[in-house]
């Protein structure tokens, strides 16, 4: 699944060449940091709105939309800074190795 993003990195990457009236991403890019963070923060907004219809019994559909619109649109601050998605999965991975060994050796504990 890692390899969407990956792939959606390069497309990323790409636009940096496109002009701003061709792409939204290009746009974006030509608008700065400010307008993609103000669209991070956006996106955040909805995502926590969505969270709380689908606890109150809305559709987990629009969740999963509002989710995909925030990782997108971090996707293109990372990008926008010459970063991407590969050191935050990387991170991600550590955390979860550590974690692994965390519950090794508490099982280990245990005997
Ligand atoms: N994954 C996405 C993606 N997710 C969300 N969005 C856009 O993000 C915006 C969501 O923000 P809003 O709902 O606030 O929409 P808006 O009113 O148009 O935004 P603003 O004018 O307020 O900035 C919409 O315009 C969506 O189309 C995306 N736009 C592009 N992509 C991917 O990015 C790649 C490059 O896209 P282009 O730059 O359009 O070629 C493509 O491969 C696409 O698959």
């Amino acid at each position: 699944m890692s390899d969407v993003l990956m792939q959606l990195a390069a497309v990323l990457e790409q636009r940096k060449q496109a002009a701003p009236e061709s792409s939204y991403v290009a746009a974006l890019y030509h608008k700065g940091l400010n307008k993609i963070l103000e669209k991070v923060g956006e996106e955040a907004v909805e995502t926590i709105l969505a969270a709380r219809d689908a606890e109150a019994g809305g559709d987990l559909q629009a969740l999963v939309s509002e989710t995909a619109d925030l990782w997108f649109h971090s996707l293109v601050m990372l990008a926008q800074l010459n970063s991407g998605p590969e050191p935050v999965l990387t991170e991600l991975q550590r955390r979860f190795g550590l974690s692994g060994l965390d519950e090794k050796a508490a099982r280990g504990n245990d005997r």
